[in-house]
């Protein structure tokens, strides 16, 4: 298992800079990269890194996305004059050349590379690369926005070259459509007739065995901001209907923001009923990110107003893909405040620190759930996971395209606000709060002959007589049975140290989940606001346990309970329960993770049911993912006699990433049927549930 995080930075790429006056390119400053690798260090984050030194980009390796003319036309820069370089930069859009840009766009493509292969080399397990200039926007043969060469799609080519990775999954998280990424990849095959073909000829037994890598593909996501393309780079095919071409359809998916504004909760909705679920179906050998930051709150370009902290979620929530193996690479992020603080928020998620909570979730704004509604609907036909989505109807989808296109809605001119306009609704935002580690990552109470996992800390037994005396009123029939109380007592006493952030997570096996489940429910301390439980299996959760909304109870199972559901008692009931990998995994993201982040916990319980049937790798994601609340604080009960688990739940409890499901297949049509339903009653409380407009009050 891989361990560390490649930094990868270099200050020549610092050393060139706009030399004329261009008001489209005096935001690209070299200051973006000192900025950020200066909060990093003063952050005490680089220090944690495994540094990585840069290199320049091969030509080869630059060839594998640029054509021979441009990249010759972009050696002879150095030796240009001012004007030359003028003129040369006239034929390309929002971007400029400088004597030394070739050297940093080799450096800075070379940097994607080396990252590449510190993660494929297991030297590290992800990383972050810090360049300019950045790489998403330039083509086969043009600059564009800033960029010279195509870093990240240089990368994936590489990556699929080098290494034979069958999958790359890119995500996009800069406030700009990556077109250059789009057409690098939008054919690119998928399935079994793709360009990996390769056929065995068996001639003994005269039989052509077909041997197809099927699936030899890059899956490309991105959002961006499009006011209906009046934003650059105002391309038709930037919007959500780009689907890829041919064998590439249903790999390149966009997701337009067609208003600015828009916050932590449009972000998530977009990551929980879009980009993750496809996401795992795909299975991705490797993750690269876009990573800008212009759609960072007060950044001139986005104007958007996610704050910084949104990114430690978004980095954490694609850390369970490809076990793991995740590069990050710099592209947009233009605010000098946010850009750093963006930065250090993915880059201490990478390093596994704990994750800070997100305040004040609700639902995405309507605009948001249109693009959303119409990208699903859009994607469907391409992807198990979105195929039973509701296909949006004229009349609850107004975005303007349609209007457009159905000429009821001439195109009024975008206000565009003067750069003063602009400037005086400076944005303010608080300071991420710090991610401290708790000095016990996670801590176990087992019974004696059972081994406790290395890296965990036993909570040795002890009996709390004042515990004890208000056990005893709750749970009188375990007062004879001195062991149960043990037990019950130092549960209530790890809770305790999570509370007071002595200890991050605990697992425990005792004689009766359900029992210590509730034993913890209501020993929690007042301090705690809420707690979400999360119960994998069947199994009769007391309803009373959820009272007055400090509990959360969400239980994943087969048995349709004829337990009355209600807003904080969500029972997901799947025809084969926990055994179904897609299904399971269709109610994690598509249900647990919205209504999880909305909640909001400072504790959560996660329950598994004796027999729930769920499997090691499906269990590990959940857990894993499980992470993203309660800044980590995650207490595991399972079965005494299920010791077989105590060792991967603390190895992710521990910050390791959990394995790659396999390809999912579609889910159930029941299972998808159910999940639906429930969204559909719930989404009036649960506002992150909502996929459609038409709900929207
Ligand atoms: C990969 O480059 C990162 C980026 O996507 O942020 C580049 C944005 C170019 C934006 C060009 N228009 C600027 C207009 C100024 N008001
Ligand atoms: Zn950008």
């Amino acid at each position: 298992m891989a361990h560390g995080t490649a930094l990868i930075y270099d200050e020549e790429m610092t050393k060139y800079k706009l030399l004329w006056v261009d008001p489209a390119c005096k935001i690209e400053v070299p200051e973006r990269l000192s900025v950020s690798y200066e909060a990093l260090v003063r952050n005490g984050l680089a220090d944690r890194c495994v540094s990585i030194p840069v290199r320049e980009a091969t030509d080869a390796e630059i060839l594998l996305v640029h054509s021979d003319e441009y990249l010759e036309a972009v050696k002879k820069t150095p030796y240009m004059t001012l004007e030359d370089l003028k003129e040369f930069t006239l034929q390309f859009g929002d971007v400029y050349f400088h004597p030394n840009i070739y050297r940093c766009a080799k450096l800075a493509a070379g940097s994607a590379l080396q990252l590449v292969d510190s993660v494929m080399m297991e030297r590290v397990r992800n990383g972050m690369a810090l360049v300019r200039p950045p790489g998403h926007h330039s083509m086969r043969s043009a600059a564009s926005g800033f960029c010279v060469f195509n870093n990240v799609a240089i990368a994936a080519r590489y990556a699929k070259q080098k290494y034979g990775v069958k999958r790359v999954l890119i995500v996009d998280w800069d406030i700009h459509h990556g077109q250059g990424v789009q057409y690098c990849f939008e054919d690119d095959p998928r399935g079994v007739f793709g360009k990996g073909r390769i056929i065995f000829g068996c001639l003994k037994c005269n039989i052509l065995v077909f041997v197809l890598f099927i699936f030899n593909s890059v899956l490309y996501f991105s959002w961006h901001r499009y006011e209906h393309q009046k934003f650059w780079p105002q391309l038709r095919e930037s919007d959500y209907d780009s689907v890829g071409k041919e064998k590439g359809a249903g790999f390149n998916i966009n997701l337009p923001w067609n208003q600015v504004g828009m916050e932590n909760s449009d972000y998530l909705s977009v990551f929980c009923h879009v980009l993750l679920p496809v996401a795992y179906e795909f299975c991705p050998d490797l993750v690269l990110v876009c990573a800008g930051f212009d759609s960072a709150i007060g950044d001139p370009e986005g104007e958007m107003c996610a704050t910084p902290d949104i990114f430690a979620h978004l980095t954490h929530l694609l850390m369970n893909l490809a076990g793991g193996r995740l590069c990050a690479v710099l592209e947009g992020g233009y605010n000098l405040t946010s850009l750093p603080q963006s930065v250090c928020q993915t880059v201490q998620t990478l390093l596994g620190d704990p994750l800070p909570q997100l305040a004040n979730l609700s639902g995405p704004c309507r605009s948001a759930l249109e693009s959303l509604q119409c990208l699903r609907s859009a994607q469907k036909q391409y992807w198990g996971s979105l195929k039973h989505t509701a296909s949006p109807t004229a009349a609850n989808i107004s975005t303007k395209r349609i209007r457009i296109a159905e000429g009821e809605v001439e195109e009024e001119e975008k206000t565009e606000l003067g750069e003063e306009e602009k400037n005086s609704e400076e944005k303010v935002w608080h300071e991420p709060p710090k991610r401290p580690c708790p000095p016990i990552r996670a801590a176990s109470v087992l019974p004696d002959d059972v081994a406790c996992p290395d890296g965990c800390k036993r909570i040795t037994k002890d009996i709390h007589p004042l515990v004890v005396s208000r056990l005893k009123d709750h749970l009188v029939q375990e007062a004879e049975d001195g062991d149960a109380l043990a037990t019950f007592s130092t549960l209530v006493s790890l809770v305790q140290k999570m509370e007071k952030n002595e200890v991050g997570s605990g697992l425990a096996l005792v004689g009766d989940v359900i029992k210590a489940m509730m034993c913890v429910v209501q020993h929690v301390s007042p301090d705690l606001n809420r707690v979400l439980v999360v119960c994998v299996g069947n199994g009769k959760i007391p309803s009373h346990i959820s009272r007055d909304g400090k509990v959360l109870v969400l239980q994943i199972s087969s048995d349709a309970s004829e337990e009355q559901q209600s807003k904080h008692y969500i029972s997901v009931c799947l025809q084969k329960g926990c055994c179904n990998t897609s299904g399971f995994m269709q109610a994690v993201l598509g249900l647990l993770l919205p209504v999880g982040y909305e909640y909001n916990p400072d504790l959560v319980v996660l329950v598994r049911m004796p027999d729930s049937g769920v499997c090691d790798v499906v269990w590990k994601q959940l857990t894993g993912l499980l992470q993203s609340f309660a800044k980590g604080h995650t207490l595991v009960l399972m079965q005494e006699k299920e010791n077989s688990c105590v060792g991967p739940t603390a190895s992710i409890l521990l910050g390791d990433p959990a394995p790659p499901l396999e390809t999912l297949q579609a889910p159930d049509r029941e299972d998808v049927d159910a999940v639906e339903r429930l969204r559909r009653r719930l989404q009036a409380d649960w506002k992150l549930l909502q996929t459609t407009s038409e709900y929207t009050s």
